[in-house]
């Protein structure tokens, strides 16, 4: 297995020589491409693209593809078909590397160097690193760089290793399931540092199963499955696609007719209120109002990312 460290090395060791293609608007992008495992496609014609200053989080069930996707722009695995550029180059020239940084869950890194000796040896890596206690702040490493990685506690290991995505002050950020392991405190800590990243102009791409999470953060949502995207957008765009939103009202409207309105998908009786879910709720409730000037408790909400989440990958993958 590839170590954390052997990766970053590599992002400033190898020169490959590939042609540049300019995607002006884009810092890294996933053009149309297709990755396969002996049978198995793991990426089915995935296009994707980051823009400068974007938290982007990739979500979908176990054996989507996220990680795929991640290691593509990475440069760790190359497509089958189609093309990945990160800052315009193939994401394996020294020239993209160096400003990228990295969080994966299959870092491994040598468990008998102490926190401080993990931090110099990756800013030895980067022509202009950030400061040693800048990294120790960002990644609320205070008071234990000289524990020895062994040992260290779950979410210790997560902010060092956040620690060490941060050490040569990246541009573009790649962070899978980065909070993993990590206490209430310290993942607000790590939210609050993701968000300073992108209101630097930095990029930071996530993949979490806590949808909690991608709400908080991400200004866009890609969501996949089975190596394809399934739906792409805002967390509220997401939410309001997936399951649509619900009208809550005390109202003389028979169920009948509220079921011939346009996009209602459900109607039901709770304590007393009706409760309409409906993909356009504005259109849903301007005729509501017209037809009952006495409609009253008004109230629109909006579902959890998880029951849009849930409504658009199927069932069938999600248990994989
Ligand atoms: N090196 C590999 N060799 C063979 N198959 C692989 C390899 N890496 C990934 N796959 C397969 O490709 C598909 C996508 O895997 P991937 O790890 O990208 O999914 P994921 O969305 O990150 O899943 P998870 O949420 O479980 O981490 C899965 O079916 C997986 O088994």
């Amino acid at each position: 297995m590839a170590t954390i460290a052997s990766i970053h090395k590599e992002h400033v060791e190898q020169h490959i020589p590939t042609k540049t293609i300019e995607l002006p608007h884009a810092v890294a992008a996933l053009v149309g491409v297709t990755k396969r495992y002996g049978a198995n496609t793991a990426l089915d014609g995935l296009s994707l693209s980051l823009h400068a200053g974007e938290v982007v989080a990739l979500l979908g069930p176990n054996g989507a593809g996220k990680s795929t996707a991640v290691r593509l722009m990475l440069g760790l695995t190359g497509p089958t078909a189609g093309a990945v550029r990160v800052f315009g180059c193939d994401p394996r020239m020294v020239a993209s590397r160096a400003r990228v940084g990295a969080m994966l869950q299959v870092a491994s890194v040598p468990k008998s160097l102490k926190v401080r000796e993990h931090i110099d040896l990756f800013r030895s890596y980067y022509p202009a690193p950030l400061a040693f206690d800048e990294v120790v702040r960002i990644a609320q490493l205070q008071g234990i760089e000289n524990r020895l990685y062994e040992h260290l506690s779950g979410g210790q290991r997560q902010r060092l290793l956040f620690g060490l995505a941060m050490c040569g002050d990246p541009d573009l950020v790649f962070l899978d399931e980065p909070t993993v392991g990590m206490d209430i405190e310290a993942r607000r800590g790590l939210w609050a540092q993701i968000r300073l990243l992108a209101e630097r102009g930095k990029t930071v791409l996530l993949t979490t199963h806590y949808l909690e999470e991608a709400d908080a953060l991400a200004h866009r949502i890609v969501v996949i499955d089975k190596g394809r995207v399934v739906s792409e957008g805002t967390p509220a765009e997401i939410k309001s696609r997936g399951a649509g939103r619900t009208i809550r009202c005390a109202t003389r409207l028979t169920a009948e007719f509220l079921w011939t309105l346009p996009s209602v998908t459900a109607v039901e009786q709770v304590r007393g209120l009706t409760v309409v879910t409906a993909m356009q709720v504005e259109a849903v409730v301007r005729e509501m109002l017209l037809r009952d000037e006495a409609l009253s408790e008004l109230e629109i909400a909006s579902p959890a990312l998880e029951d849009a989440f849930l409504a658009l990958t199927t069932p069938a993958t999600a248990s994989n």
